[in-house]
């Protein structure tokens, strides 16, 4: 059984060798109606009513992966045959004329032979450095592309807000949060502690059973939260303070917008909220929970708007098709290291996959996306020459892609063009390099961004949207952030879903985004 990721589902494996594999159909997707407000769009699957229930889920949900656990039990040994009695040797033996045998010669795959292309194969015995880090200042950004970075809008506004942000602060209950135990973190064991319930309540409330949950599920859940901890920290603290005056007033709403803002929320999808506040507040009064959950319910709303405007809600490589994502994004975003992570995703969720090194304007950024191809064990097409065509490489890469039956070809591309028209161009001549090569394959494109940026990153990405038909975002380093808030103020502003979320630098730290997750990791508490 493998876990599918990029599904949330467990597969049988299938045979990685088999040449023809029996056809798996994908999933229908999934489209909610559009409904008059975004609110309405995002209820939760049915999932246990009480306290009582979730824990009789939280407790079936650890058997399960208990028995996950267990070591597949080794099959009875075949008894041993009775020992046959020696025959009597006959008084006179015929000796048989010796026969020659003959050497079958191996056939050697044509197609394997004449690829031209330089394939590093991941070797298990070479010594692999660390990364090369790129120091991330915000001047390194705004030369990459050309584009002098305003001050953040909410950063010149009325000294009012800024008033009530510092009376947020003052008022702020400060609360000490538990430390997921490293032991409940760790594939090595899990422990039944107040996270693995936090964990579970949240894939019971999204309508999971507690039967299909894997242990990497809850492993991932406890580290989104831990990553989330200083947004999180942050919004809550101030939260608490507001809903605890009683119930939701003009006042608290106005304290509220404060708040969003300081997160990285953005103007416009803070305005969003506080439009839906005010409304609800006209027909009644909320109590603390309730408030809480109803803004829950509104940044999810936000969250989730990209799928009723045509977006899939499902971003996962259709099985025996080449589905080809190109990466984009600027220099020390976290592209080569998302890579790295998706390609070992793909693998662990029983695709084949094949990474391109396309970033040829700087020799270290091939280097670096071999280190990762070593690390997640999967090929990487490389061009050994020194600022070779991109498009070449792709070209090369979809050539080996088609040898290898490839599912999944990640394509690096380069991020530090003089300006828009380069990008433009290098993306463009790489899509028509693509249309012509494969043009069955299911092609997306991926910008990385760091979270780090806040509303400074936003217009790094309002240029690639421009530029590069987007599927969706990938939002990297919200472990080393309190702008996590950002996230949905590249959703309101962009109109992009986010489809992955990177907290931390190791090759487990990035997994396919849920909104309800992010929110419950951003609010819970
Ligand atoms: N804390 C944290 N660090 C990350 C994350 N993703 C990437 N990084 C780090 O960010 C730095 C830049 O990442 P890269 O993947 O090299 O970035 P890049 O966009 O390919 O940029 P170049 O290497 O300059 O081409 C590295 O030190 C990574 O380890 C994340 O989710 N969390």
């Amino acid at each position: 059984m493998v876990f599918n990721w990029f599904r949330r589902q467990f597969n049988e494996k299938t045979d990685q060798t088999q040449e023809s594999q029996p056809e798996v159909k994908s999933e229908p997707e999934k489209v909610e109606k559009p409904t008059e407000t975004a609110v309405e769009t995002s209820a939760s699957p049915p999932a246990p009513q009480i306290a009582e229930d979730y824990l009789q889920w939280a407790k079936a949900a650890y058997q399960n992966i208990q028995k996950q656990q267990e070591p597949e039990p080794e099959p009875e040994p075949e008894p041993e045959p009775e020992p046959e009695p020696e025959p009597e040797p006959e008084p006179e033996a015929i000796t048989e004329p010796e026969v020659e045998p003959t050497v079958l010669t191996p056939e050697i795959p044509e197609a394997e032979a004449s690829i031209e292309t330089v394939v590093e194969v991941a070797e298990t015995d070479v010594k692999v450095p660390e990364p090369v880090v790129t120091p991330q200042t915000d001047t390194t950004q705004s030369e990459t592309l050309e584009t002098s970075e305003p001050l953040p809008f909410w950063a010149t506004a009325a000294t009012e807000r800024q008033a009530r942000v510092e009376r947020l602060k003052e008022t702020a209950i400060e609360e000490e949060e538990p430390e997921p135990s490293e032991t409940a973190s760790s594939n090595a064991g899990m422990v039944f502690d107040e996270m693995f319930m936090w964990s579970a309540q949240v894939l019971a409330d999204q309508g999971r059973r507690p039967d299909e949950v894997a242990l990497e599920e809850i492993t991932w859940l406890q580290k989104l939260w831990k990553a989330l901890g200083r947004t999180r920290r942050n919004l809550l603290n101030q939260l608490k303070a507001i809903v605890g005056q009683g119930p939701l007033n003009q006042q608290a709403v106005d304290e509220i917008e404060s708040m969003l803002l300081q997160a990285d929320v953005g103007v416009a999808a803070t305005d969003r909220v506080i439009e839906a506040l005010q409304s609800k507040l006209r027909q009644e009064a909320l109590p603390p929970e309730q408030a809480i959950a109803y803004l829950k319910q509104i940044l999810r709303g936000i969250l989730e708007e990209p799928f009723e405007k045509g977006y899939p809600i499902t971003f996962a490589p259709e099985k025996d098709t080449l589905n080809i994502w190109l990466v984009t994004g600027v220099n020390g975003a976290g592209k080569t290291t998302t890579i790295g992570k998706i390609a070992h995703l793909a693998q662990k969720s029983d695709y084949r996959c094949l990474i391109a090194a396309g970033d040829t304007f700087r020799a270290a950024a091939v280097d670096q996306v071999k280190v990762w191809g070593d690390r997640s064990g999967v090929e990487v097409v490389a061009n050994p020459g020194k600022n070779t065509d991109p498009a070449a490489v792709v070209y090369d890469a979809i050539e080996a892609a088609r040898a290898r039956n490839t599912e999944l070809l990640i394509i690096d591309t380069a991020g530090r063009l003089q300006n828009k028209k380069n990008l433009m161009e290098e993306l463009n001549k790489i899509r028509r390099v693509i249309d012509k090569r494969a043009p069955e394959a299911k092609i997306q494109s991926l910008l990385v961004l760091d979270s780090t940026l806040g509303q400074n990153g936003l217009r790094q990405a309002e240029v690639f949207s421009e530029v590069a038909q987007l599927s969706g975002v990938v939002l990297t380093k919200l472990d080393g952030t309190a702008k996590g808030g950002v996230a949905l103020a590249i959703v309101q502003q962009l109109g992009l879903p986010i489809r992955f979320i990177g907290v931390g630098e190791s090759i487990e730290d990035l997994r396919p985004f849920s909104s309800y997750e992010f929110i419950e990791a951003l609010l819970s508490g």
